[in-house]
């Protein structure tokens, strides 16, 4: 049938279907909107409205009544529970990164707060601290899920939906609120998010018990554990917050195997310190203490300081400062930001500050992007010396803090950062002595484990073994990480272990020695384009001569002065570019030279002579 448009179009449904009676029973008609019509004052409308015959019009009012009164009440009801909210109860907040808001997290999973969440983010089990639960468990029971769990996956709740519980004869109400991003020149950031926490209650001391109360049990769930904080880059920028958390196993003291003596010591003295508290506000010294333990890599002083924590309690903040969103005011927002009794570590500190060494290899490796247009290496780090040691000194912070730093290059390091006041203790880590050696043969094969059999079922002597082991060690030589690295090699064969030593020990000598030649060549290298750039008078003008900044081909184009030698890692588009063919004939020269040279450098006959000796002592 076809729709005559001219004719107004009256839809069947009861609701909007024209009611020319305003007094009718009808949905929209009837005594109800007329009293409401009366409350608001718009009788007369509606009647104008009717006796104009525009029923529209008048379904139109009353559909604005109904609305009125829906959204009266709405807000009516809001404006009652935060009235009620106000008078009958407090909110306490949490912030992200600080750590009473990990005490309230741990808390509330305690407290089943989240059974019903039916919301996951489903992450593989790491070593960063989730609280989540255990599905199928115990009907769904929370748990701290970072240790102890067999299970391999953590399910973390969205704790964003609010949550209503009971606690203690008090209801309270949960939500979370997550930060909002924070755009900065390089970065974008995301503030901390926020829990409130709202107890029905007006009893101050009701809300202290709660926090006390997770305060407590957090301590307990962690004792087994060192707490690590770090941040990402999300939090950098002024909302700095130590965002990532995790936690290890708690290392025992007697796992670090030190010359006799120095982890004691170094234990004696954090407890002096922290027992001592008194002591320093009655002298006026600031309640700090700074370490700084160096020495090469794998010899121990990252494991000294965890084992360290774990022994006095304290919890580890730490940061990069190589990270490019640390700068010197993140840095004081961060070192401000940690509770008392707690560590400050910043591993490989000599990183922040580019040695002599490396800026002649940035400066003059040909492809390098790192100088800028003047021919000027950038900094490293964002961090000034001047913001480091305002840290160090405490400016800003509260005091009962330890400072930590680790370095593999004391001598890279100012004077003024590691004075007196600032570093209080310098620890040095050597390489492997033989007595240590020994001991970690001891630590890796324990008499109860590996006493009483062998492959072929022969009773081992083990401090024998012990001792051939250490005594196929040279002093000085072997860092304990890579001796450690040999005993996993055969973990389970003691026998092995002690009679193949030696053969390892000149393998890792000869691997040695051959990496030293590749560096010692590749450093004669750079010297050799240093002198030939400084001949060609570029100094000062950018590492190309010509003041330009590094671009594939711009520096040979333009030039003024003659470009660097080619030399190994040169940019292949370079090469094909300007073919130099002096240039690499000289090049060669320096490689044939260095050759030469190292072999014959006193720095290797140590190494040598000591390769000799183990050599013929083991064949
Ligand atoms: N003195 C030591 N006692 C026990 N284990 C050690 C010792 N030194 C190194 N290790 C082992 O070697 C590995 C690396 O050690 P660690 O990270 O503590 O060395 P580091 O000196 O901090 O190295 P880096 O300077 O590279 O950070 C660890 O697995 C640790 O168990």
């Amino acid at each position: 049938m076809a729709y005559d448009f001219r004719q107004p179009y009256y839809p069947t449904s009861p609701i909007l279907e024209p009611d020319k009676n305003p007094n009718s029973s009808s949905l929209l008609g009837g005594s109800f909107f007329t009293n409401l019509a009366q409350m608001f004052g718009l009788t007369s409308l509606l009647t104008i409205a009717g006796s104009g015959g525009s029923s529209y019009l008048v379904d139109t009012i009353k559909l604005f009544l109904l609305g009125t009164l829906v959204e009266t009440g709405r807000r009516f009801c809001y404006w009652f529970i935060e009235r009620f909210k106000f008078r009958y109860s407090m909110t306490a907040r949490f912030s992200e990164g600080d750590p009473a808001y990990e005490w309230i997290i741990l808390f509330l999973t305690e407290k089943n707060v989240w059974r019903r969440s039916r919301d996951f983010w489903v992450n593989s089990k790491t070593s960063a601290r989730k609280w989540g639960i255990t599905p199928g468990g115990e009907s769904d029971v929370p748990v701290a899920v970072d240790h102890d769990s067999e299970e391999s996956t953590d399910y973390v709740p969205i704790y964003e939906i609010p949550q209503l519980f009971y606690w203690n004869g008090y209801w309270l109400e949960i939500r979370r609120e997550q930060g909002s991003p924070q755009y900065h020149s390089r970065t974008v950031s995301q503030s901390a998010a926020t829990l409130y926490l709202t107890i029905y209650s007006l009893d101050m001391s009701v809300m202290k018990a709660l926090v006390d109360e997770a305060r407590l049990r957090y301590v307990e769930v962690s004792k087994p554990n060192v707490i690590i904080h770090s941040s990402d880059i999300r939090n950098a920028g002024p909302s700095f917050t130590w965002n990532k958390v995790k936690s290890k196993a708690r290392r025992p003291l007697s796992s670090i195997i030190l010359p006799q003596g120095e982890l004691d010591s170094i234990i004696e003295d954090a407890q002096d310190f922290i027992d001592s508290e008194d002591w320093y506000m009655e002298a006026g010294i600031p309640h700090r203490r700074g370490y700084l333990l160096y020495g090469p890599p794998g010899t121990g002083k990252s494991s000294t300081i965890y084992a360290l924590a774990g022994e006095l309690g304290l919890e580890i903040y730490t940061i990069s400062l190589s990270a490019d969103y640390i700068d010197d005011s993140t840095l004081q927002t961060a070192a401000s930001s940690m509770p008392r009794r707690s560590i400050l570590l910043i591993e490989d500190i000599d990183c922040a500050f580019a040695s002599r060494e490396d800026e002649e290899d940035i400066l003059f490796a040909p492809a390098s992007p790192y100088v800028d247009a003047n021919g000027v290496v950038p900094r490293r780090s964002a961090v000034t010396l001047s913001g480091l040691l305002n840290i160090i000194d405490g400016v800003d912070s509260e005091e009962g803090k330890f400072f930590i730093a680790t370095t593999n290059y004391v001598d890279r390091l100012d004077a003024a950062l590691i004075r007196p006041g600032r570093i209080d203790r310098k620890i040095e880590y050597r390489l492997a002595t033989q007595e240590q050696a020994h001991a970690l043969f001891t630590r890796f094969f324990p008499a109860s484990r590996f006493a009483h059999t062998t492959s072929s079922e022969k009773r081992i002597d083990l401090v024998s073994l012990a001792d051939m082991f250490s005594s196929g060690i040279p002093e000085d030589t072997f860092s304990i990480a890579e001796l450690q690295g040999f005993l996993l090699s055969c973990k389970k064969r003691p026998l092995d272990a002690a009679t193949g030593v030696r053969a390892w020990v000149v393998k890792e000598l000869d691997q040695r020695r051959e990496r030293e030649q590749r560096e010692e060549t590749r450093k004669l290298k750079l010297k050799a384009a240093k002198e030939k750039r400084d001949a060609s008078g570029g100094l000062g003008m950018g590492p190309f001569g010509n003041g330009s900044s590094y671009s594939p081909f711009g520096p040979f184009r333009n030039s003024i002065a003659p470009p660097i030698l080619p030399i190994d890692g040169l940019n292949n588009s370079i090469l094909q570019a300007q073919p130099l063919e002096e240039p690499a004939e000289q090049s060669k020269d320096i490689v044939t030279s260095a050759k030469v040279e190292t072999q014959s450098s006193n720095q290797n006959s140590n190494v040598d002579r000591h390769r000799e000796e183990v050599a013929t002592e083991a064949y």
